[in-house]
């Protein structure tokens, strides 16, 4: 077993500024340059099934010189081998040579892979596992003892050289001296040695999932993953889980969806090695629970603390997220809601020129399809005999035609990003399995995802345009999507929504055909919104019907195909939103909304979500905030994909990022760190309100909320807290009007440039598009089809006032926004005056409301008081008084 220990960055290297004495004292005049590295994992790798050699390299020193040394060894030992192999083949033919070499290979690159795989078979029980990681443990605990002891003797022997020996270990590769700490202090691994999981005991969780929560530090299940998992794996009983946003739904079928797939794979090795044959495709039915797998790594996590650090992390090696091959923008899954202020058309229609491929695709897979698990193929039955009314009534199933596996599980999401995501959390808990994940969604190469989709991945995370897509030219792995044992219906209430996703409908017809099937698959329902109900008539039942909680979960239920008595589990609040959420309101006319979010952003440079209800105000919205030099990102169904995953990453990456989304961007995204959600425009459903807030204060962490309402927003937002329940409306942010008048100058020219620039902009687009088009048809153009661009004196008299404006801008964007007035009382939360805009952190934009409210509440309290303690007057007068402020 050899280790190695590695730093894997989570973060980018950032640039630090090397001011004079860096708080040392010091003059680092001469440095060039200093960068630091924040974020970071350090990863103990170690490879079992290492070569006796390799074994025998880890006894020894490790040197640079020495590996090189061991590496041409190797390689000298490798060229002989195939040398002697060859001479040893000659007696074959020269085809059988080179079949035996490549299937020699594939078998070869196949156990590299599997090699630092914990494969179900290999963990038959979880002694197997807390074996090898004690082994690891004590191995570890060995090595940080001789550390121990030599630093002792350093410390004991300062300023005398090191000895030879000593030398030579010091030319040790170590891990880098962060921050000037001890290495291991830096490792993140000492946090996992100490994570206690007790508090996972008795949830059933799969020993390989188990080991990567550790790793990750997840040491208390949420409260709908303590909930849902018992019942879904012990009780195998569906899951229909309404729970806050950020509140860890993913995981709360994402676990017990991997138990599921272990236990079937593992069934499957089992027929395997027995020499059963397979009477049904993919089936098996399902194993006893891993509950002695779970007593033993239970027991492990109990003596856990007495050990040293565990921080293996063993590399999959395969499941390294897939390069995404980027094609044109299509349309989105996701359908938005287009308003019509600006009449600005964008084409959004792309061309895909999969199919061909998907033909040359699936010829390969006949060829490579290894039959595992499969039922045999038979001939396609034929039925264009039979009468086609019948075949409605009593639909036949088709039978299997490819020798693939099929896929095992499958997971619905409503938009791509959050299919992506999916994916990704799902790969961090089965990286010691060999469970493999694919994601079919529009917008990305199609064919990057048929090449994946030939390894037969056990999960599919799809959106249901691009399945339906797949499964409709019979894709031979997607066509076999009726086999899953597993369904996620994540967003459910969205999924379902009228008008949406005509698609889900089919795919959900055509996995539920077959009863048997769906008698053994189990689902899971999940949404934060889930029970979420509008004060008003619901939008798409009979408005008659007063809809209640109940009535949406059936309906809910019916539309999915869940099976009879699922487990039910709602721990959303009646207020909707998370307890660590501040929400409150701006109030301004329509026209002062760029001022207000100028504002905000301005005081408050946090990292930053602002929601929009259409494309048009978002594409407006960028071109303002940019000349104000705030950078925003833009995302909306009409950007490209590769654009739209791009300006996801650089938000992510900045911790002042701002982005300008849609309400694609509302529902289940997990960037980690949003501080402030401000809504643009009030959302059209209650919903909205409660997704769009959810991408802050998540994992209950603090984050705010912000809405912007103008005099046209009243009605809606009247409908959207009245639909939360609230006893109150939401609190006023409070805002500093002496700011708010020094930047409105700016805010202003910011607004008539781009309203400038965009009207020459769309003029002369428009021209040319006339100009092209009656080339092409040949005919002279009718000069009055063109829009007035002027003449020459004109045009040059609009790019002067552009340049005018823009310098204008520029000149004011360099001055303070503090007022020459400025009282200097601005709140502060340590006594000291610090400028507004340098100051402006999350906490206090929080904390402003919070006071505020405070401030508000002492008043009322005064006036109340005032109002009961005032001299007697009129009865009538006394008793209004004291209905009034009595309460
Ligand atoms: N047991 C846990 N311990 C610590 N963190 C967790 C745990 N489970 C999940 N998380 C983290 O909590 C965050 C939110 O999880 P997740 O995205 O699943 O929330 P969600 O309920 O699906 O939210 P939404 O409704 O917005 O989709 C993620 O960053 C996830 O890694």
């Amino acid at each position: 077993m050899a280790t190695s220990i590695h730093v894997k960055p989570k973060s980018k290297w950032k640039k630090i500024e090397i001011t004079k004495g860096l708080g040392t004292g010091h003059d680092f005049s001469g440095l060039m340059c200093m960068e630091e590295l924040t974020d970071y994992e350090l990863i103990t790798k170690t490879r079992k099934n290492v070569s006796k050699q390799g074994a025998k390299d880890t006894k020894e020193p490790v040197g640079p010189e020495k590996s090189e040394r061991e590496i041409s060894k190797k390689k000298t030992k490798d060229k002989k081998k195939k040398k002697k192999k060859k001479e040893e083949n000659t007696t074959e033919s020269p085809g059988e040579i080179e079949a035996t070499d490549s299937v020699e290979k594939k078998k070869k690159k196949k156990k590299q892979k599997k090699g630092d795989i914990i494969k179900l078979s290999q963990v038959q029980t979880v002694s197997d596992l807390s074996e090898d990681l004690l082994k690891e443990e004590s191995t570890h605990s060995k090595k940080k003892k001789k550390q121990r002891k030599r630093k002792k003797s350093e410390d004991t022997n300062q300023g005398e050289g090191p000895s030879p020996k000593k030398k030579k270990k010091a030319d040790k590769p170590v891990v880098p001296d962060l921050e000037g700490k001890d290495e291991n202090e830096n490792k993140p691994q000492e946090k996992v040695s100490v994570t206690d999981m007790a508090a996972w005991k008795n949830m059933h969780v799969p020993a390989p999932v188990l080991l990567a929560l550790k790793q990750d530090g997840f040491a208390v299940p949420t409260p709908i993953q303590t909930l849902a998992i018992p019942h879904a794996i012990r009780d195998r009983l569906d899951i229909v889980g309404a729970a806050e946003t950020g509140s860890g739904k993913t995981l709360a079928f994402g676990i017990p969806l991997i138990d599921k797939i272990l236990r079937v794979k593992q069934e499957q090795e089992n027929r395997k090695k027995k020499g059963v044959e397979e009477e049904e495709c993919g089936s098996g039915s399902d194993i006893e629970p891993q509950d002695e797998m779970n007593d033993e790594m239970n027991d492990e996590i109990d003596n856990e603390d007495d050990n040293e650090s565990d921080n293996e992390m063993v590399d999959s090696g395969e499941e390294s997220e897939e390069e995404l091959l980027f094609e044109t923008s299509d349309e989105d899954d996701e359908e938005e809601e287009v308003e019509q202020d600006d009449t600005e058309e964008v084409d959004i229609s792309e061309d895909e020129n999969d199919e061909e491929e998907l033909g040359s695709e699936e010829e390969e897979e006949l060829v490579e399809g290894d039959g595992f698990g499969c039922v045999k193929v038979i001939d396609d039955a034929d039925f264009s005999d039979i009468d086609p009314s019948l075949l409605g009534q009593f639909e036949p199933v088709k039978t299997p035609k490819y020798p693939q596996k099929p896929p095992m599980a499958l997971i619905l999401e409503p938009t791509r990003e959050l299919a992506v995501q999916v994916k990704n959390h799902l790969l961090r808990i089965i990286r010691h399995t060999d469970i493999k994940v694919v994601t079919v969604v529009g917008g990305l190469s199609m064919e990057k995802q048929l090449r994946v989709m030939k390894k037969c991945p056990e999960v599919v995370v799809a959106t249901p345009g691009r399945l339906w897509e797949l499964v409709q030219q019979d894709n031979s792995y997607l066509s076999q999507v009726s086999e899953i044992r597993c369904l996620v219906v994540d967003e459910a209430d969205r999924m379902i929504e009228k008008g949406h996703f005509q698609e889900l409908t089919h795919i959900l017809n055509h996995i539920n055909r077959d009863a048997e099937k769906k008698l053994k698959r189990q689902t899971f329902v999940f949404s934060a919104t889930l029970t979420t109900i509008h004060s008003g008539p619901h939008r798409h039942l009979n408005k008659k019907v007063k809809v209640t909680e109940e009535l949406k979960l059936e309906k809910l239920m019916k539309t999915i195909g869940l099976k009879d008595r699922p487990k039910i589990i709602d721990l959303t609040r009646k207020i909707g939103t998370v307890e660590t959420l501040t929400e409150a309101r701006i109030n301004c006319t329509m026209d002062e909304k760029d001022l207000h979010l100028y504002y905000f952003l301005n005081q408050y440079p946090g990292r930053t979500l602002v929601f929009a209800n259409s494309k048009d105000c978002i594409r407006r919205l960028v071109s303002v905030l940019t000349l104000l030099n705030v950078n925003p990102l833009p995302l909306h169904a009409d950007m490209h994909q590769k654009q739209r995953l791009k300006n996801l990453e650089k938000f992510t990456d900045n911790p002042r990022g701002l982005l300008l989304a849609s309400d694609v961007a509302a529902r289940g995204l997990d960037i980690p760190n949003v501080q402030h959600v401000v809504h643009y425009q009030v959302p059209h459903t209650v919903e909205n309100y409660i997704h769009r807030s959810g991408r802050t204060a998540r994992a209950t962490k603090e984050g705010l909320s912000i809405m912007l309402v103008g005099q046209g927003d009243v009605k809606n937002y009247r409908k959207v807290v009245g639909s939360l329940n609230r006893s109150e409306e939401l609190p006023v942010f409070p805002v500093n009007h002496q700011i708010l008048t020094v930047i409105k100058e700016r805010v202003d020219l910011a607004k008539q440039l781009d309203k400038l620039e965009h009207s020459v902009s769309k003029q002369k687009r428009q021209n040319s598009w006339f100009e092209k088009a009656s080339k092409e048809v040949d005919i002279d153009l009718d000069e009055t089809l063109l829009n007035d661009l002027g003449d020459s004196h004109y045009q040059s008299t609009q790019k002067q006032q552009i340049k005018f404006l823009n310098a204008e801008l520029k000149a004011l964007l360099k001055t303070s926004v503090i007022p020459k007035n400025f009282s200097g009382k601005y709140p502060t939360r340590t006594g000291r005056l610090v400028i507004p805009h340098t100051q402006a952190l999350t906490k206090d934009a929080i904390e402003n409301v919070k006071n505020d409210r405070k401030s508000q509440q002492k008043m009322m309290d005064k006036i109340r008081v005032a109002a009961l303690t005032a001299k007697p007057g009129p009865e009538k007068k006394k008793k209004k008084w004291k209905k009034k402020w009595g309460k």
